[in-house]
């Protein structure tokens, strides 16, 4: 387990926490924060190339603090993967087993066949692609057994396919092997698709933390709200048995947080999930907070998923499967009203007192 206490460091004008973290054996935390956030500096200062101002890190209840970075055990991999250049890819996944006497571990072809660059074996680093370097770089970084890893944007600078290949055989060999991992990023997806437990970092403070699903379905805080997809629909309006943003009323006992709402946080914000948002009248059945009709403002065949604006008070935008566009005749006269539906679970309301950022 690896374990950050009170942490404060300075970069410059910078500050980063005072915070704290935990990743529990085994599992993978993702810091998801926009740039300049401070991941880096976070990540150095775990690594032992910084020296914070404040606070500990601790490896396995073990105090590490003072530790050089090269003794700490501690795993690193950039975005850009800085291999030996005068090495084949074989002898840099096996640099570390070497220093081990183990040059001819088993554990060198398995990581080679798991992150499948068995075939670049004799190759040499400046033949390979961005992707492929990548793939040497976190093999070496797990040759290495290290008590934790520690991941900065390792994938951000590979084109997409690759990066959604690389992505789910990181996740699958993290889990696998069990290593404690901290996996920085400015990528909603992929903080998702990897993350046990997300960090939300933001201007160097600590804004959420917990349960990859808990944060996404229950943030509490604007930014982290933001940063996982909700959208801010307005300031909310308490009237006699419903809740107002503009012109739309919302069932207040189905806003996710009601006993945030019993506290008179009517003064927060409303926000929504997108993809939630149903038009057209359909799923009739299920409960929903919000009902509206609605004139269609704007269709934005974005890929893979369409956005409609829509033309309530404040406006709602929806993400829509493009199959469920073609479905519904009614978007094509963008004269005509529509219904529009918002479940319950994806609308909550967030306390004034952390404001959303700049759109
Ligand atoms: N050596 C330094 N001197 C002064 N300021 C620094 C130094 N290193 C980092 N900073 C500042 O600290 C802040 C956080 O930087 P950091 O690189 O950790 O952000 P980040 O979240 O990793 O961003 P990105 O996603 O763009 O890599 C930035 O404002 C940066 O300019």
């Amino acid at each position: 387990m690896l374990t950050v206490s009170d942490l404060l460091t300075r970069a410059g004008s910078f500050q980063l926490g005072p915070l704290d973290l935990t990743v529990r054996a085994g599992s993978v935390l993702v810091v998801l924060g926009p740039s300049g956030a401070g991941k880096s500096v976070l990540l150095d200062t775990i690594a032992g190339f910084r020296t914070p101002r404040r606070g500990r890190v601790r490896l396995d209840g073990e105090d590490i603090t003072g530790r050089p970075a090269d003794l700490r055990g501690i795993g690193v991999v950039f975005q850009d993967a800085a291999l030996f250049p005068h090495l084949s890819v074989r002898d840099n996944v096996g640099f570390a087993p070497a220093l081990r006497g183990q040059r001819r571990s088993p554990e060198i072809d398995e990581l080679l066949a798991r992150f499948g660059i068995a075939h670049l074996a004799r190759r040499a680093p400046r033949s390979l692609s961005g992707g492929e370097r990548q793939r040497v770089a976190l093999a070496r970084a797990l040759a290495a057994r290290p008590a934790a890893l520690l991941l900065d944007e390792p994938l951000s600078a590979l084109d997409q396919p690759v990066r959604e290949e690389l992505r789910e055989v990181l996740r699958a060999t993290l889990r696998d092997l069990a290593v404690p991992a901290i996996h920085v990023t400015h990528d909603r997806d992929e903080a998702l698709r990897l993350a046990d437990d997300l960090a939300i970092l933001d201007a160097g403070t600590l804004r959420q933390t917990g349960p990859a699903d808990e944060l996404t379905r229950h943030p509490t805080d604007a930014v982290t709200a933001r940063l996982l997809g909700w959208a801010a629909l307005g300031p909310a309006r308490e009237d006699t048995d419903c809740v107002h943003v503009g012109d739309l009323p919302i069932d207040p006992t189905v806003l996710g947080n009601g006993a945030v709402l019993g506290n008179g946080a009517t003064r927060g914000t409303v926000y929504y999930r997108p993809e939630e948002v149903r038009i057209g009248g359909r799923d009739r059945l299920s409960y929903h907070a919000l009902r509206a009709r609605a004139q269609v403002v704007e269709v934005v065949r974005t890929v893979p998923l369409a956005r409609v604006l829509l033309g309530t008070t404040p406006p709602l935008t929806a993400l829509v499967l493009h199959r469920d566009l073609d479905d519904l005749d009614d978007l094509d006269d963008l004269s005509g009203e529509v219904e529009v539906t918002v479940p319950g679970h994806a609308l909550r309301i967030i306390e004034a007192g952390t404001p959303p950022p700049p759109a």
